[in-house]
């Protein structure tokens, strides 16, 4: 590790690269998983789908010694739109980096059936309520966004904790960067998201942020004022939060 501070309540540690950052990061979720799984019966957990999470998820996909039978998986967003096997459905993308290598309780699938009907954020909000979650593992957007809310509607008090809602369009440019979709015109504008509230709930949170095109987004969550126009921002009022970075998406503040 190069650095680690606290920039209010969020922890930041910085790594030289990618694969140290997402096998750091893995080691101390592992840890607190254990802990976790030490006094309570069950532990439920919310995923975030996307390319930043893949060193992690190789990592704690082969953790040891975890009861990963008494865990229980979420997601945190979904297209709408999509048929139920294609591979850009975060859901379809989880299985395979994580859900389908480890022995889970359950997981919980968002917009499974592909029906796209409000009832689904109701269904799954139901689900996040009565099985409260006690680890998140995310990233930030190049927008800032934490799952799918984009500063246009990142609500840090929202009501609910699922929601449809519209992509922004630096959102879906970014889908295009990470090689999701080949255009922009073929990012779903819809989708479910699990709003900030949701996802802070969380006991701890793990925050993993590698990559240069994540340098702007990074040096907005630690310097910009804790608004939801930058929604990771919010970030640092949560309790047991830890933000992962590596030397490129740390180069503009460190
Ligand atoms: N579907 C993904 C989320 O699961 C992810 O947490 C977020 C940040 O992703 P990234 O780290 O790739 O920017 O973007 C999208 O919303």
């Amino acid at each position: 590790m190069i650095k680690e501070f606290l920039k209010d309540k969020l922890k930041v540690k910085v790594y030289n690269t990618r694969g140290e950052m997402g096998t750091s990061a893995a080691d101390l979720a592992a840890q607190c998983l254990r802990e976790l799984l030490q006094h309570k019966d069950e532990v439920n957990i919310i995923f975030a789908a996307a390319a930043s999470q893949n060193e992690f998820l190789e990592a704690i996909a082969v953790e040891k010694d975890i009861a990963w039978n008494r865990v229980n998986a979420f997601h945190m967003d979904e297209y709408t739109g999509l048929p139920v096997t294609h591979p850009q459905r975060f859901g379809n993308f989880l299985n395979k980096k994580i859900f389908s290598k480890l022995p889970l309780k359950k997981v919980y699938y968002l917009n499974e059936d592909g029906n796209d009907t409000e009832a689904e954020s109701r269904r799954y909000a139901a689900l996040l309520e009565k099985m409260p979650p006690d680890i998140t593992f995310m990233g930030i957007g190049e927008n800032t966004h934490l799952a799918f809310n984009d500063p246009h509607v990142a609500d840090f008090n929202d009501p609910v904790l699922v929601k449809i809602i519209d992509l922004d369009e630096p959102c879906k440019v970014q889908q295009v960067h990470d090689g999701c979709f080949p255009t922009v015109a073929e990012v779903p504008s819809l989708a479910y998201t699990l709003t900030i509230p949701a996802l802070l709930q969380s006991k701890y949170i793990f925050c993993m942020v590698p990559g240069k095109n994540k340098a702007q987004a990074v040096k907005y969550t630690l310097n910009e004022s804790i608004t939801a126009k930058y929604p990771s921002t919010s970030l640092r009022t949560h309790s047991d939060a830890t933000l992962f970075l590596d030397q490129d998406s740390a180069s503009l503040i460190l």
